[in-house]
């Protein structure tokens, strides 16, 4: 990109547009709206509300409560939720058995929310680690993660999904070929408007410690095994650029990085290489870090989460997956 010649300083002070707020709106780039938004939200089995002691201010929603957030969500103007369920360890296997349940807290949350807020998106997570008692994405044998075994029960947790009433799908799983197989799957199922966001750039990170707090399942965390197998190294950006063209070419609506913040290189790289909606996931460590440092003084909380927002809009996401959503909605509305 060439930068047109400028003329030097002093004719040139660029600091000139910076001095008042109108001017500095007046030449502002880039904006973060509610309809950035994608409210990523846990939900659980039980009633009420359970705080999520690592993400102050998050809280597992009953499904009832699921369906009074889609109001709020559709009267904030924040366009689609992201659900992700927290299962009673009694009821997880090695399998993870109740993954396609139909009767499953995921497909009742989705009809309840859909029920009550029809306007707003809903949008499922397809992985089995919320199911599993180990806490792997995938069918496990002999200390291996079944790459095809998976995919197989991935469609039925899919095709559960879309028949509940979810509007987009989101495999979060990162087995090669599973976007292919669902997207086949839903055309001869007669599901062939159910939007595909692939988590097709997922890196093996250690943000996304609280999640497990959040839904569960803790005992990765807790040392007994890691997704390097399946997700990302931190270390790859070429490697990203392959997924995604895996992705998209077996017929992926939206794309998604994750996580969000540390990734933004990886954010702009994808979307100049496919000019594909392209979405950043603001984990749950990230919540939990500007959480914490604001709770403690250290950072400005509110600026912080605005400023974070902004930053992932400048690296040109079409939104964000974050459990700001509400809050940042409300702000920003
Ligand atoms: N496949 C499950 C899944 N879907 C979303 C997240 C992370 C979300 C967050 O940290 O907020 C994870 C965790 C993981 O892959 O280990
Ligand atoms: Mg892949």
């Amino acid at each position: 990109m060439t930068v047109p010649p400028l003329a030097p300083y002093p004719a040139t002070r660029l600091r000139r547009l910076r001095q008042a707020d109108w001017s500095r709106r007046l030449v502002r780039e880039t904006e973060v709206r509610p309809a950035d938004l994608i409210w990523s939200m846990v939900v659980h089995e039980g009633e009420g509300c359970v705080p999520v002691a690592s993400m102050p201010g998050v809280e597992r929603l009953s499904v009832k409560e699921a369906a009074k957030a889609a109001v709020r969500a559709r009267d904030l103007g924040i366009p689609a939720i992201a659900i992700f369920p927290h299962i009673d360890p009694s009821r997880k296997d090695a399998a993870g058995s109740i993954a396609a349940d139909p009767d499953g807290v995921i497909p009742r949350a989705v009809k309840a929310m859909k029920d009550a807020a029809p306007e707003v998106g809903i949008m499922c997570d397809v992985a089995l680690d919320p199911f599993t008692d180990h806490g792997h994405d995938g069918v496990v044998e002999g200390g291996r993660i079944l790459n095809d075994a998976t995919i197989e029960r991935l469609i039925e947790q899919g095709l559960m999904q879309a028949a509940a009433g979810a509007d987009i799908l989101a495999p979060s799983d990162m087995m090669d070929g599973r976007i292919g197989a669902l997207r086949g799957a839903l055309e001869a199922d007669g599901f062939q408007d159910t939007m595909i966001m692939s988590y097709a750039a997922k890196y093996a990170s250690a943000f996304y410690g609280p999640y497990r707090d959040a839904i569960g399942s803790a005992k990765l965390s807790a040392g007994q095994g890691d997704k390097k197998t399946y997700q990302m190294d931190p270390a790859n950006t070429e490697e990203a650029i392959r997924e995604v063209a895996l992705d998209i070419a077996e017929g992926a609506d939206m794309i998604m990085v994750k996580p969000g913040l540390p990734y933004l290189d990886i954010l702009r790289r994808l979307v100049d290489e496919f000019r594909m909606p392209t979405y950043a996931f603001q984990v749950s460590g990230e919540y939990a870090m500007i959480k914490a440092a604001g709770a403690n003084g250290w950072i400005d909380e509110e600026r912080a989460i605005l400023e974070s927002l902004a930053a992932f809009k400048r690296a040109g996401a079409a939104g964000i997956i974050t459990y700001f959503a509400p809050w940042a909605a409300e702000k920003l509305g």
